[in-house]
């Protein structure tokens, strides 16, 4: 038996986004999102699922913080709905809103949890996408807007904020794959919003310096590892543009002060061209104070000419898979820690999401997830040897406390360490929720 233990210093967390878990989507003055129109436009969402009531976290957040509490850990990472504050994107503030974030987070802080506050979670107000969304480089003024607004309100009770939650998710899967809001499939506007969501992000961080807003500021990739197939330098090739579209492509802006040119080149191949204007560069640059990490799976690649924008294909090596199918290997999740620090340096990191999909149900009152426990020694374990090897680990936040709506996949897929009827509403505690607990409490765990 070995025993993987962590700094007693070293935090441990649990994530949600507002439109996966709040529902009360025409309450609290809340304005229409992007995944508002999506989810009820007919064969966006597996067995057209949408965000309508969710969790009914919106209502029941006292609930879900007291099983936080007994969960015992010291970080809750939640997002804000930006239409809940500015139901139209800019304009009039909605009080409403700003007041059910404040009875969330004065909830959290009189159970002894720091709030962890992601501005953006992929919910732009519809308002705006009607004006081009994230296309339209007002769209990054306007969040800017919205994050000083939030900073002021929330000073001294929020100190850790993310500005946006898995930038490749936002701009290529929504905008060039267009397996989400808004749906888009062109490569020109998902690279012209990428650069948008950095420059947000930068002017936020301008913003929150320039207001001496308590606490720290960063954002969150989502990031995959892709071993080549073999040592020829077209398969190292083509997995490497794999782990630089999520990692390097939004990494390398803030700690480089320019995209990777490799990248770079690939878009330019393609039609699509970087939109950067005097001074943009300048906004994003040092502009985190540390990085968010998302981590779910890794994957072998191999050339293949015919095989899309990054002519790589996917070699199926056998490894296990989830029930959302993404296959399960803990070392890819060492080798991106240390491929982040070593491109980057000394970085402070979190990570904010990690988790796995597997849809086990309750059974006599229990839900037994032994694959998710699996899952999560592995990863943790990965993460512990990341740590030893140098990588300045901050935390780890696990995707995600309760069962929500998965985006394109709806309610069918799990990710909860709480179990969610979503016709009841009831909230079942699984096995993996006691056995993160000892984590959380003691720091340690055995394997
Ligand atoms: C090549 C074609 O691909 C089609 C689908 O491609 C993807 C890729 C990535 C995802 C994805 C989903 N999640 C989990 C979420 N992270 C944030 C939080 O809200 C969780 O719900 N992370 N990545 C989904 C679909």
């Amino acid at each position: 038996m070995t025993i993987i233990k962590f700094p007693n210093n070293f935090k441990w967390g649990v994530a949600t986004a507002a439109y996966q878990i709040e529902g009360a989507v025409k309450e609290g003055g809340r304005g229409q999102s992007i995944w508002d129109t999506f989810a009820h436009t007919p064969g966006n969402v597996l067995n057209g699922d949408n965000g309508d009531v969710a969790c009914d976290s919106y209502h029941r957040y006292e609930e879900d913080v007291q099983i936080m509490k007994d969960l015992g850990v010291g970080i809750y990472r939640f997002s804000v709905s930006w239409p809940r504050i500015f139901p139209n994107g800019v304009g009039e503030v909605n009080q409403e809103g700003l007041d059910y974030y404040h009875r969330l987070v004065d909830e959290l802080i009189e159970n002894g949890i720091e709030p962890m506050c992601t501005l953006y979670h992929w919910d732009l107000p519809q308002a705006l996408q009607d004006q081009g969304g994230w296309e339209n480089r007002e769209t990054v003024e306007a969040f800017a807007n919205y994050a000083e607004t939030m900073f002021k309100a929330f000073n001294g009770k929020i100190k850790l904020w993310l500005t946006i939650n898995e930038p490749w998710c936002v701009s290529f899967l929504s905008n060039y794959i267009g397996a989400h809001a808004p749906g888009k499939k062109d490569l020109s506007a998902a690279v012209n919003i990428s650069h948008h969501l950095l420059l947000a992000h930068g002017k936020a961080v301008n913003k929150f310096r320039q207001c001496n807003i308590e606490g720290e500021i960063g954002f969150a990739p989502n990031v995959t590892w892709v071993e080549p197939y073999s040592r020829n330098q077209e398969d190292v090739d083509a997995s490497q543009r794999a782990i630089g579209w999520m990692a390097d492509w939004f990494l390398d802006p803030i700690f480089k002060g320019t995209y990777p040119s490799y990248m770079v080149d690939l878009f330019e191949e393609n039609n699509a061209d970087v939109p950067i204007m005097d001074g943009d560069m300048d906004i994003i640059r040092d502009s985190v104070d540390f990085i968010g990490i998302n981590y779910y799976e890794a994957n072998v690649g191999r050339f293949n000419s015919e095989a899309g924008l990054l002519q790589l294909e996917d070699v199926d090596m056998g490894y296990k898979k989830t029930d959302i199918g993404w296959f399960i290997e803990p070392e890819g999740f060492y080798k991106i820690l240390t491929y982040i620090a070593d491109r980057y340096g000394n970085i402070p990191i979190y990570i904010t999401e990690n988790g796995i999909c597997v849809n086990d149900g309750v059974e006599a009152g229990e839900v037994k997830d032994a694959r998710r426990i699996d899952y999560l020694k592995g990863h943790i374990t990965s993460v512990n040897r990341s740590l030893q090897s140098g990588v300045n680990l901050k935390g780890y936040i696990t995707w995600s406390l309760l069962d929500n709506f998965e985006w394109a996949e709806g309610y069918s897929k799990r990710f909860g360490l709480v179990h969610v009827n979503y016709r009841s509403l009831e909230r079942t505690k699984k096995d993996s929720f006691y056995w993160y607990k000892k984590v959380a409490e003691n720091g340690w765990f055995s394997v």
